[in-house]
Order: structure tokens, then C-alpha cells, then sequence
């Protein structure tokens, strides 16, 4: 069982409300011009990770109270309940236990009394000789030749995971290529499919319940590909693999469970890949490259489970992510990677994090008077400076930002990496900083403005700063510094839940769309009007059968 405190009503929260006050009148660059050590005091390292948060709108007195509140929201006695499998996900009577996938000690781990390490290890092993047989081609397609293209067909925690971590590892890519299909329209797997040839084709179906409209419309029409293209029904199990929970339904769709690699309900989508699901990663990096990335989150889960809050980096990013969000009113967070590679990180955190802590209800079953999850978004630098960051900088919103970059680059060109870095940096710089009305005149009179000019001008280039960052500096993206990362950030968001007091695991809002979906599917099947729906639903239904 969880706690569950209305954090509004702690001691810390009313203290919160009146430091505030404080707070909000102070600026960044005073908090910096007033205390030399205030990067030392608020930057942790973990391993090859370095999480700077000096550069947020906090004083020492805000950290111990942010720390008061998570103690008097008994987060200790909550993240032993979730390491310890007590079923936390109570709307859907489960245990959340993705961090027994990545238990690298070994330490059983009990589900209704029974240890779950036995099967987690049966699993990857699986995984290791199958990656192995695909990889160095000892696993043959129906004619007898090696694979050389891999489709994993899933949605959501099926395929975001999967489709980050295997950009954001590129570099350790091997010669399979990866294709990722989710969207249930047509388009994807058609031009997917453009190019591929059946000889040498491998399909894993991902999904956790083997139901997902998407993903089983999606895989039916890959099996009826790989029919029209020379495949007979008993080749099926040379190129069809499944990633689920779901044995039944696997052997009703006509894979062979031999193929299947299973994992459990105690897997929520959105933290799943780290189990059978992670497979695609394991395809393209190679085992011991996936083992590295289950390694460095289980190196995080440690952290998270044994560090004092003060150093614990979960438990900071998540209280500083609280007291903007519920003091500030932000309403937003930006995920922000300086790496190419980590193009889909702020994608895969929208799962992770707006499914998760997206709820208006405690978990008392009330309705909620306080801001619950952020809106996450982001996309990678620089690429967003050109696009969005106006907003951040001279919007009228407070938007928490995170930056995150490699000091090394896995594509050392020229002078590129450190244009980056310099873009990283300053960034966070100018956010805090700001530009005063002095210096935007004496920039202004230096290029020979008049005066009337400069008073003219003068309003639109100041900066106010203010702005808070996170700076969390890798050295390298290796498979384990991102498990790490990952596993920080998850962390991060069950810290969130636990303080919000909502339940961070299960999804219950996503189901009424799918059901009015399943509704509305047959009244588009031929051309009788339709009027069962208010009138704009009607208007569009009848529009599109007089299109199409
Ligand atoms: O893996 P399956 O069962 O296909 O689910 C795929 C996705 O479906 C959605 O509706 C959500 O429930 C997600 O959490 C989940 O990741």
C-alpha cells in the first residue's frame, strides 16, 4: 500500500507557500553574485552523469523544505513498497517491478511469494541466443538466407522505447537495419514494407496485451505481406517473433510461442523496455550492449533506493519539478538533449511521464485542487533554438527547461562538437542572465544607433532571465550512461506521483477514445447516414462517406 498525504496539507507545504513569496523575488544572477559555492553546493554526480541544478529559482531553505515535503509525504516508506513488490499499482491490483528487469545483483525479488529473477534471467537469455542467431546470420529466413531487416511492429510503450534508445545508441549499431511501425494508419507499413524483401525479413509484434487495434491490424497485414511474397504459412515461424504477456493470443495469431518472449503485468507499456520488448534494442546494439543499458539503470535504481534525498538525483529533479509546477504554476517541462542521436528522448518521456502522472484523481478516489503532471515536450538542440526557444527566453510563460549533453561525441567532425557544447552552455547563460536594459543601450550605441533609435529599440532586445535550467552533463552516451538516464528520469516521475499522490502506473484515460473508436468502426463499414452522435460528430462522419 502507498501512503497517501494530501501534500497541501503538510507542514512543508505551507512553509513552501510563504518562502515563495521570497523566492519569487529574487533573481538567479543575485543568488550566483551572493554565493561562490552555489554550483558546488547544488550539482551531484552520479557515475559519468552530472546533474547541475544551481541555475534554478531555490535557496537553501527552499531544498530543505522541497526535502521536508517528500519526508512528510513518506517517500521512503513509497519507494521501498515499489522495490519491495507490493502491489502500488492498485487501480490494476499489480506490482510495479521494472527494476527486477535490470536487477543485475540477482536479489530475489517476490510476486505472491514467488521470486521473479528466475524468469526475468529464462528471458534474457532467450534473448541473448536468439539476438545472437540473428545477428551473425546462423538464423536462416524460408529460402535459406541470413536476415537483414528487422520490423518491430507495436504502439506506445511498444515502440517508443524501443525506437529511442535505438537511435540514441546508433553508434553501436550492427548491420541489421531497424524499421519501427506503429501508426495504424496504412501509410506506415506500406512504406515500411517498400523495398523490404520477404526472404530476409524478421517481424517482431510487440505488445504487452496482444489486443492493441494498431499493432494486430498492423501485424496482419505484414503476415499477408510476407504470404504475397513468397512465404508459405509454415514460414511463419522463421520471421515472426512476439513480445508479450499474451501467450494465448500469440498462438492464435499463428506464432509459434517458441517464438514468443514473455513478460509480465507487473510491466507497465511505458516502462517496458527493458524486458522482451527491448528485443529490437538487443537486435541492433547486440546483447551485451542491451545488458550494459539494463546495468546502468540498475546502477540508477540503486541510487534512488539508497541515497540520501539531498543527493539523490530522482528525488531533486523531481522536487524541483514539484515546486515549479504546483508554486510557479508552470504548466510545462522541456526535455532539451544536445545529441543527435537522443532525438526521440523528449517523444518517449511524453509517455512516460504524461501517462503516468496525467491524472486529476488523488489516489483516494477525490478529485485533485492542485496541478498534477507537465506537459512534456522538446526537441534537440540547437535545432530547437531556432525554432522555439523565443518562447522560453521572452515569453510570457515560465518554462523549466533541462539540457542535456555528452562532453564526448561519438562523431568528433572538425569543430562541430564544439559548437554544440558552446550553444549548451550558453543557453543556460543567457535563461539565468538575462540581458539588462544597460547593456542592450550600450550594445545599441556601440553600433552607432542614435537615441531615438535605442529607446525605440531597446524594449524588444532585453532579456529578463530568470529562467531556470537543469544542466545534466554525460561524458559519453554509452548504452550505460543512457540506462541510467532513463532509470533517473522514471525515477523521477514515480517521486511525482508519490508527492501528487496519484497513481503513476496504470492509464485509465486512454481507454474511453479506443472505445468510442471500436463504436464508431462499424457505422463506417457502407453509406447510411448517421445520426446516432451530437451533430458535429454526426456532420463529420456523413462529410467523410460523401469524400470517400
Ligand atoms: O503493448 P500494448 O498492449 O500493445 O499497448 C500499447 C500501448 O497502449 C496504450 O493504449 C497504452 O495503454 C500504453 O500504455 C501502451 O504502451
Amino acid at each position: 500500500m502507498l501512503p497517501s498525504i494530501d501534500f497541501t496539507t503538510t507542514q512543508a507545504y505551507k512553509y513552501l507557500t510563504d518562502h515563495y513569496i521570497d523566492v519569487v523575488a529574487e533573481s538567479l544572477k543575485g543568488l550566483f553574485d551572493a554565493d561562490a559555492k552555489r554550483f558546488a553546493k547544488f550539482s551531484v554526480q552520479f557515475e559519468d552523469i552530472l546533474l547541475d541544478y544551481s541555475k534554478n529559482r531555490i535557496t537553501d531553505e527552499t531544498l530543505a523544505l522541497l526535502m521536508q515535503l517528500a519526508k512528510e509525504c513518506k517517500l521512503d516508506d513509497a519507494i521501498q513498497a515499489m522495490f519491495s513488490g507490493e502491489v502500488i499499482n492498485a487501480t490494476e491490483g499489480r506490482p510495479v517491478l521494472h527494476v527486477a528487469l535490470r536487477n543485475q545483483s540477482n536479489t530475489p525479488i517476490l510476486v505472491d511469494g514467488k521470486d521473479v529473477m528466475p524468469d526475468v534471467n529464462a528471458v534474457l537469455d532467450h534473448m541473448k541466443e536468439f539476438s545472437n542467431a540473428i545477428i551473425s546470420g546462423s538464423w536462416k529466413g524460408y529460402t535459406g538466407k541470413a536476415i537483414t531487416d528487422v520490423v518491430n511492429i507495436g504502439i506506445g510503450g511498444s515502440d517508443l522505447g524501443p525506437v529511442m534508445v535505438t537511435e540514441a545508441l546508433k553508434s553501436y549499431k550492427n548491420h541489421l537495419n531497424l524499421h519501427f511501425v506503429s501508426n495504424v494508419d496504412g501509410t506506415h507499413i506500406a512504406e515500411t514494407l517498400k523495398g523490404l524483401n520477404a526472404e530476409t525479413t524478421l517481424f517482431l509484434i510487440a505488445s504487452k496485451t496482444f489486443t492493441t487495434q494498431e499493432t494486430m491490424s498492423n501485424a496482419h497485414s505484414a503476415r499477408d505481406w510476407f504470404i504475397q511474397n513468397g512465404g508459405k504459412d509454415g514460414d511463419v515461424a522463421k520471421h515472426f517473433a512476439a513480445l508479450s504477456t499474451n501467450a494465448d493470443g500469440v498462438s492464435k495469431f499463428g506464432i509459434d510461442t517458441k517464438n514468443m518472449f514473455e513478460f509480465w503485468d507487473w510491466v507497465g507499456g511505458r516502462y517496458s523496455l527493458w524486458s522482451a520488448i527491448g528485443l529490437s534494442i538487443s537486435l541492433s546494439v547486440g546483447f551485451d550492449n542491451f545488458k550494459e543499458l539494463l546495468a546502468g539503470a540498475h546502477a540508477m535504481d540503486n541510487h534512488f533506493k539508497t541515497t540520501p534525498a539531498e543527493e539523490n538525483l530522482p528525488v531533486i529533479l523531481a522536487l524541483l519539478g514539484v515546486w515549479y509546477n504546483n508554486f510557479f504554476e508552470a504548466e510545462t517541462q522541456a526535455i532539451l538533449p544536445y545529441d543527435q542521436y537522443m532525438h526521440r528522448f523528449a517523444a518517449y518521456f511524453q509517455q512516460g511521464d504524461m501517462e503516468s502522472n496525467g491524472k486529476y484523481v488523488d489516489r483516494n478516489g477525490k478529485k485533485v485542487d492542485y496541478s498534477t503532471g507537465p506537459i512534456i515536450w522538446g526537441e534537440p538542440g540547437t535545432n530547437g533554438q531556432h525554432a522555439f526557444y523565443q518562447l522560453i527566453h521572452q515569453g510570457t510563460k515560465l518554462i523549466p527547461c533541462d539540457f542535456i549533453a555528452p562532453a564526448q561525441s561519438h562523431n568528433p567532425l572538425a569543430e562541430h562538437h564544439k559548437m554544440l557544447m558552446s550553444n549548451f552552455f550558453a543557453q543556460t547563460e543567457a535563461l539565468m542572465n538575462g540581458k539588462s536594459r544597460e547593456e542592450v543601450v550600450a550594445e545599441l550605441e556601440k553600433a552607432g544607433k542614435s537615441k531615438e533609435e535605442i529607446d525605440t529599440l531597446a524594449p524588444f532586445k532585453e532579456f529578463e532571465g530568470n529562467r531556470p535550467t537543469n544542466s545534466i552533463l554525460v561524458k559519453l552516451i554509452t548504452p550505460r550512461v543512457l540506462g541510467s538516464l532513463l532509470a533517473m528520469y522514471e525515477h523521477k516521475i514515480f517521486v511525482q506521483g508519490i508527492i501528487w499522490n496519484i497513481y503513476s502506473f496504470d492509464q485509465w484515460g486512454v481507454e474511453l477514445g479506443k472505445q468510442l473508436a471500436g463504436k464508431i468502426l462499424p457505422e463506417l463499414k457502407d453509406d447510411t447516414t448517421i445520426n446516432s452522435h451530437d451533430s458535429s460528430t454526426n456532420g463529420l462522419i456523413n462529410q467523410y462517406k460523401a469524400w470517400r
